[in-house]
This record gives structure tokens, sequence and C-alpha cells, in this order.
């Protein structure tokens, strides 16, 4: 896989194994916990289908939310949804190392795939740690001795080094499967030198993440221009001595994001590539307005048609476009416009497209093209942000640990 070194499917003998696939199919729920969105369970299915039909039986393990989160729920939903993509069955099995789990799995015929329960209902799984020692946990110690091979597909999941993630490869022969292998030779493209400008749409909520990845963008000059959306433009605009009003403020103090504005000055007076909005859509009593940046008198709520048109402009001249983020409250239908004219802008430009996170690829509108020779969807949020920042992915770096074809 380009010069990543890591095996992938076709560096390993896998045919008519045991196979141990992590997936992630950690998927939004409601509060019913019910599952509202089902992308990354269909991502996976290739994979599934292409180990199955090479006559491999196949056990699923991925997580489901943190414990104590409303979305930390068993898999068995997800076993019905896999089994109707897949159309054959997935049996479920209640348990993850146990000795009901450990003897269906034993059982497991050629063909066959079973989905263990969710995979951090042990408790080893929420650790951090180092590969080498996490290959001595119980998780690793009871699971891989059942198998011939580990495939790890769950790119969303590769910036935790937790042990169903780093602790296989060290014990068993192990590739990556078919979403890994897709999102790194897709992502590792915008580290090379040639593909530029080189534009980073970022946007949305998690502004203490994005200011770590702006810091990495800049300081590696990665990125020949940021374009800030959502409240991470707020932040960079305060930050700039633009006085966004006391309601705005408010907000922002509430989420603790008014401590960044310190990291945000450095940023911009070193001078980094940074753009911030010009104007803004804001909601006054239920009303929607547009206001220059400087006279902002609303509460913001999406980036202004100005400033999508500017972005839109520096985006159709880009080789690379990465968008992660909305550029405002996409969740009313009010507020999607600045989100869409960006998505719009990449996809009828001449580069490259990387989308990630579930807001953005939730604004992609059905009657947009996708031309999948160019656009990359990923199903990556914080590992999709991490790899883009030129840090290290523990998954990666243990999967390029793994001794290939040690089956033979
Ligand atoms: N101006 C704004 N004020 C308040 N909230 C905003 C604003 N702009 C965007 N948001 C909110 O940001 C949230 C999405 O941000 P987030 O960082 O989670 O993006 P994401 O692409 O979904 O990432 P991931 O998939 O990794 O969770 C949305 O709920 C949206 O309403
Ligand atoms: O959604 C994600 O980013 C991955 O599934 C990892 O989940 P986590 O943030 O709970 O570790």
């Amino acid at each position: 896989m380009g010069d990543l070194t890591i095996p992938t499917m076709d560096d390993i003998d896998i045919r008519s194994k045991k196979v141990l696939l992590r997936i992630d199919i950690n998927s939004p729920v409601d509060e019913n916990g019910k599952i509202i969105d089902d992308s990354r369970i269909k991502a996976h299915i290739g994979t599934i289908k292409e180990l199955v039909d090479k006559g491999n039986s196949v056990v699923l393990i991925s997580h489901q939310g943190r414990p104590g989160d409303k979305d930390f729920i068993s898999l068995e939903e997800h076993a019905k949804l896999i089994s109707k993509y897949l159309d054959r069955e997935v049996v479920f099995v209640e348990d993850v190392i146990g000795p009901y789990a450990r003897e269906m799995i034993k059982k497991l015929e050629n063909n066959g795939i079973l989905l263990l329960d969710n995979i951090r209902l042990i408790s080893e799984e929420l650790i951090e740690a180092p590969p080498q020692q996490h290959v001595k946990t119980f998780l690793v110690r009871k699971l891989a001795p059942l198998f011939d091979v580990y495939v790890n597909d769950a790119f969303a999941t590769s910036h935790r080094s937790q042990p169903s993630i780093v602790g296989f490869p060290l014990a068993l022969p192990s590739a990556a499967g078919r979403v890994m292998e897709r999102e790194v030779s897709a992502l590792a493209r915008i580290f090379n030198a040639e593909d530029t400008p080189k534009i980073f749409t970022l946007g949305g909520g998690k502004v203490h993440d994005t200011i770590r990845i702006i810091e990495n963008l800049v300081r590696k000059r990665i990125a020949d221009r940021i374009l800030t959306g959502g409240l991470v433009a707020e932040l960079f605009s305060v930050a700039k001595g633009i006085n966004l009003n006391p309601k705005n403020m408010e907000i922002l103090e509430k989420l603790g994001i008014l401590s960044l504005i310190p990291r945000a000055r450095k940023l911009l007076l070193s001078g980094a590539p940074i753009e911030i909005p010009v104007d803004y859509k804001v909601e006054i009593n239920g009303n929607v307005m547009e206001e220059p940046a400087s006279k902002v008198t609303g509460v913001i709520k999406d980036i202004g048609s100005t400033t999508a048109e500017i972005y839109s402009s520096f985006i159709k001249d880009a080789k690379v476009v990465v968008l992660r983020g909305p550029m405002g409250v996409i969740e009313d239908e009010r507020f999607k416009s600045g989100s869409k004219s960006v998505l719009k802008a990449s996809l009828e430009g001449q580069g490259y497209v990387i989308i990630g996170g579930g807001h953005m690829i939730s604004a992609l509108d059905k009657d947009m093209k996708i031309d999948s020779s160019k656009v990359h969807i990923s199903t990556g949020g914080g590992a999709l942000l991490l790899f883009l920042s030129g840090e290290r992915l523990p998954a990666l770096e243990a999967l390029s640990m793994s001794v290939v074809n040690s089956s033979d």
C-alpha cells in the first residue's frame, strides 16, 4: 500500500481460513437506541463478501459508543443490517470473549459469519497502550488462538491504540481490509507535494480537535489555505479582534472555545493561511438575515453568501480540497446553504476532493454529481483529521509490524 508498507488482503494467504475482521460500525443512534445512519455498516459489506466468497469463515468485531454514553448499545441491530446488505445469514453472538463466544467461533464452518457483541463490553478495549502491551490482554489472548488471520478494516478507529486495533497484529498474520486500504491510499495522495494548492475547509463544532489539526497543518506547511466555517470560524474571527456581539461570545464561552483564543492568535500572527468569513447568516427573533462579519447583531448560524462565493472561487482553483465539519447549523435547512456551496464548488472544481465527518457528508445532495475517480468520501472523523494532519495512526503502525504470510 504505497510507501506505508502495510499488508493488504492481497499480500496474505487468505482462503479457507478462520478470519477475525475488525470493522467500525459505530453508528449514530436516536434516543431509543435505533440506528439512524448505516453508512459505516454498508462500507464494510465488500470486505466481508470478499472474505466469505474466498471460503473463509468470518468473525466480526466492532465497538459502538463508549460505556456511560447513550449510544453504548449491543450490536444486535447491526447484525440484522449486515445480514440484509450481504443477503446472507449473520449470527449475532451475545458475548465477546466468554465460553459461549469461543464455542461459537470454534464451531463456525467455512462461509459462516458471526458478529460478536460490542467489543467495549470488555474494559481492556478502552485502554490506550502500545501493541506490545495490548497483545497480552485477555481479549487478545482469548480470541487470537481461535483464528488464522486478523484483518483490520476499521479505518475510522485507526487513531485509537486499543487491543482490538493494535494487539491482534502482533499475535496473528494480519492485513488491512478493503475499506482501510481505500482510505489510506486515497488520503495518502494529499501528501503528494505536487498536488498544490491544497485547501482545507474546516467547520463544525469540534473546535478543540480542529485547532490541533490546524496547528499541525500550518507547522508542516500541508495546507496552502484553510477556509474556516462553523464555530471554528467564530474562534478565528474573535482572535482577529472582530466583535461578534455578546450573544455569540456567550455561546463560545459556554463551549469553552474562548480559552483557545491565544492559540488562534498565535496562528494568525505567524502568518498562517487561515481565512475567516466576511459575512454571516444569522438568526434574529426567528428570522434569517445576512450581516457583515464586522457588524453582527444576530446569532451566527452559517457563513454568508459573499463568503460562500469567495470560498467557492478558492476551492475551484485547488488541486486538493478537504472538507470536514459543516459551515453552519445544517440540521436546520435554512442554514445549510454555506455547506452546500462549498461542497458544490468542490465537486465542480478540477481538484481531488476528500469529504469526511458525518455532518458534511449528510449535507451532500442526492442530485450533486459525484465523480468517484476524484472524490473520496471518508468513513473517518477523528481518524481522518489525524491522518491528514500528518500524525501516525496506531492501527497502521501495528499492521506494519505484523508478519506477512506467516500463516504459510
Ligand atoms: N455556527 C455554528 N453554531 C453552532 N453550531 C454549529 C455552527 N456551525 C456548525 N455547527 C454544528 O457543528 C456540528 C457538526 O460539527 P462536527 O465537528 O461534529 O462535524 P462532523 O463533520 O459531524 O464531525 P464527526 O463526524 O467527526 O463527528 C453540527 O451539529 C452543527 O450544528
Ligand atoms: O466515530 C469514531 O470516531 C470512531 O468510531 C471511534 O470512536 P471513539 O471516538 O468513541 O473512540
